[in-house]
């Protein structure tokens, strides 16, 4: 089982600091960790950082695992079209990332399989230049689950997708984690979202990890208010669950 924890992590773009003293505890596998804070604060980063794209102090350590850092998937915010490739070829493309050329039919299936659990079978032979928005993040979301990470970091992945696929593809993403003992952290805008999904919240803000742990502790009226400059009240729907309702920005 994989485990991975964080010892004051930093991160810098030339020689400009962006992210400092990050540690977390142990993440267990089969966990779902939301990863919140303002727009600039340092989400992207900690990934890129924990993905090591980006070099920076710390460590990052990672256990239970016999494919070291090539375990770990980043799925970025933007992403990026190549109008040449079809949704197909992009996506078996990333399968075989750092691997041999040789395509194995458990690779093929293990597309299909993919294609299929998103419901973007009907997308396999367009071009990626010719997608909606909501559907590159689907065949991006695609590209990153057929390379079967341990540790699956996932930035703002339903930021463009309708209130449907946004449910779906969260749902999914919490059973696949539970099912195959992943470790997923999520960037998420949608603090709903990570009182519905996510054990686990890691606040970032200015460059810092502000507050972390269970996430019904850490989403807190206080924490909107100090974070995020918001009046807001956690309230109790009528089927039990917490829910973030904002009054006004202070
Ligand atoms: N490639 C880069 N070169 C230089 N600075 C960068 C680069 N990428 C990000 N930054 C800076 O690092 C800081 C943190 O950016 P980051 O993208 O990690 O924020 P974020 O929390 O993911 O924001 P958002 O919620 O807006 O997506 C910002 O000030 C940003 O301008």
């Amino acid at each position: 089982m994989v485990a991975l924890a964080l010892q004051d992590v930093g991160a810098a773009y030339g020689r400009r600091t962006v992210l400092s003293s990050v540690s977390t505890d142990l993440l267990q596998s089969g966990s779902v960790t939301a990863v919140i804070g303002p727009n600039a604060a340092g989400k992207s980063t900690l990934f890129k950082r924990i993905a090591s794209l980006i070099p920076g102090p710390g460590l990052v350590e990672l256990s239970g695992t016999e494919r070291g850092p090539r375990t770990v998937c980043y799925m970025p915010q933007d992403t990026g079209a190549n109008a040449v490739l079809t949704v197909y070829e992009s996506i078996l493309l990333s399968a075989k990332q750092g691997g041999g050329w040789r395509v194995h039919d458990d690779e093929l299936a293990e597309i299909d399989a993919v294609l299929k659990a998103l419901r973007i079978e009907d997308l396999a032979f367009r071009e990626l230049g010719e997608l909606s928005g909501g559907q590159r993040q689907l065949v991006s979301l695609a590209q990153a689950l057929v390379r079967q990470p341990e540790v699956l970091l996932m930035d703002e992945p339903t930021s463009a997708l309708d209130l449907h696929r946004q449910v779906d593809v969260l749902t999914f993403i919490s059973d696949l984690a539970a099912r195959k003992g992943m470790i997923v952290l999520v960037a998420l805008h949608d603090l709903n979202h990570a009182l519905r999904y996510c054990q686990n919240t890691i606040v970032i803000a200015d460059g810092s990890m502000a507050i972390s742990g269970e996430t019904s502790a850490v989403i807190t009226a206080e924490m909107l208010r100090d974070i995020y400059k918001v009046a807001a009240r956690i309230e109790t729907c009528s089927q039990g669950r917490a829910l973030v309702i904002v009054d006004n920005a202070i």
